[in-house]
């Protein structure tokens, strides 16, 4: 430290604490969803004065006089909007729009999963897992795979469907908006691991003509009834995939290690028809070192990469690493589209 000077110390003094800090905006940004924040503001529709906005808000009377410090850190982080007339009036951004309960894209099951104690476990145990043999930081907390975690606690393996959902809701929009030319020519398509059917669903509305199949664990789908061109189907994608034109993995191949991503696609490609005949595997995951994208998104794709790193001890991928597993599991074409924000669309030909 010696070499520092006075001002370089001082200097890195606030960016540890910065770094130490980082975790403090989420809970604010949760503290903020749970009093409703963002909801009364969505409900008054235009910029909120700040005595309106404590009316507004369940809070004990001892505790209102704190919320502008709340308030102030969450304007700064760029949660919130601060207008300055006479008095401070508060509004949306478009971040904390998508934390709005009656948002119909909203994302607030991510938030809420992200405090939850079972993942906070994990993150805990990361520094352990690096010095054990357990298979994940997850194992080391709660001495199970993230999976069959939920065998045992529905009510969490639920909150994380809900979560997905909620991830799944926005992306699927933008999908079938944006990207009409993936579904063209398709008679069937199945969604592997595709949860409680968000994408499928979406998908099987805007294309009448294509039969759809949600494949995912038996317990997900046990209660899940399809209709129309919608059908559920219960089994695992290690063993044997249902037979169609075309599979959709959305984020499932960042969940798994090199050698099970290998094994999924084996088994998918078993599952399609030639390229020739239509037969394609779609994609939607994070594509890593990608030079076109921005600061914002790297940081979320680093987020997202250490968070499968604790729960599956897996990784997201760069366009290298993606190519060598479809070499490796038998794909002979690659097309990658970075058209869905943090994700990108890669569609794979036998
Ligand atoms: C991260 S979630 C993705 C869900 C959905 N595709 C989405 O993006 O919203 C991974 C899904 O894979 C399912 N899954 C895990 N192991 C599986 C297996 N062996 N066979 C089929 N699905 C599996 C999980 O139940 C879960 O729904
Ligand atoms: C953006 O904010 C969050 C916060 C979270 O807490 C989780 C989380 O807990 C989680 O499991 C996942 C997740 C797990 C497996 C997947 O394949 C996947 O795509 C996502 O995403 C999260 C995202």
């Amino acid at each position: 430290m010696s070499v520092m000077s006075s001002s370089e110390l001082l200097q890195a003094q606030a960016q540890t604490w910065n770094h130490i800090f980082d975790f403090t905006n989420s809970s604010a940004v949760r503290c903020a969803v749970q009093l409703g924040i963002p909801d009364v503001l969505y409900k008054h529709g235009k910029p909120m004065c700040l005595s309106d906005l404590l009316s507004q808000l369940p809070l004990h009377p001892s505790k209102v006089s704190s919320m502008p410090i709340l308030l102030r850190l969450l304007v700064h982080s760029g949660f919130l909007n601060q207008h300055e007339k006479d008095h401070y009036y508060y509004s949306l951004t478009p971040a904390s729009r998508l934390l709005v309960r009656n948002e119909p894209l909203n994302i607030r099951s991510l938030l809420l999963i992200n405090h939850e104690p079972f993942l906070q476990k994990a993150w805990f145990e990361l520094s352990s897992w690096f010095q054990n043999d357990f298979p994940t930081a997850f194992h080391t907390a709660h001495g199970k795979s993230f999976w069959d975690y939920f065998t045992e606690k529905p009510r969490q393996g639920s909150d994380f469907n809900d979560a997905m959902a909620s991830d799944s809701r926005l992306i699927a929009d933008v999908f079938v908006k944006e990207c009409k030319h993936v579904f063209e020519g398709l008679e069937s398509l199945v969604d592997v691991g595709g949860g409680t059917g968000t994408v499928a669903t979406v998908i099987a509305k805007a294309n009448p003509t294509i039969k759809c199949i949600v494949f995912d664990l038996p317990r997900v789908v046990a209660d899940l009834k399809g209709s129309g061109n919608l059908e559920f189907v219960g089994g695992s994608m290690f063993d044997e995939i249902p037979h169609v034109n075309a599979i959709l993995l959305k984020c499932i191949l960042h969940d798994w290690s090199d050698e099970d991503c290998v094994k999924i696609l084996k088994k998918c490609k078993e599952s399609i028809p030639s390229r020739d005949k239509g037969g394609k595997v779609i994609i939607i995951d994070i594509v890593m070192e990608d030079p076109t994208q921005s600061d914002e998104f790297v940081r979320a794709q680093h987020s997202m990469d250490l968070l499968m790193m604790i729960l599956f001890a897996a990784k997201e991928r760069t366009k290298k690493e993606w190519q060598k597993l479809f070499t490796e599991a038998g794909f002979t074409e690659c097309k990658i589209t970075p058209s869905l924000g943090l994700r990108s669309l890669i569609e794979i030909y036998p």
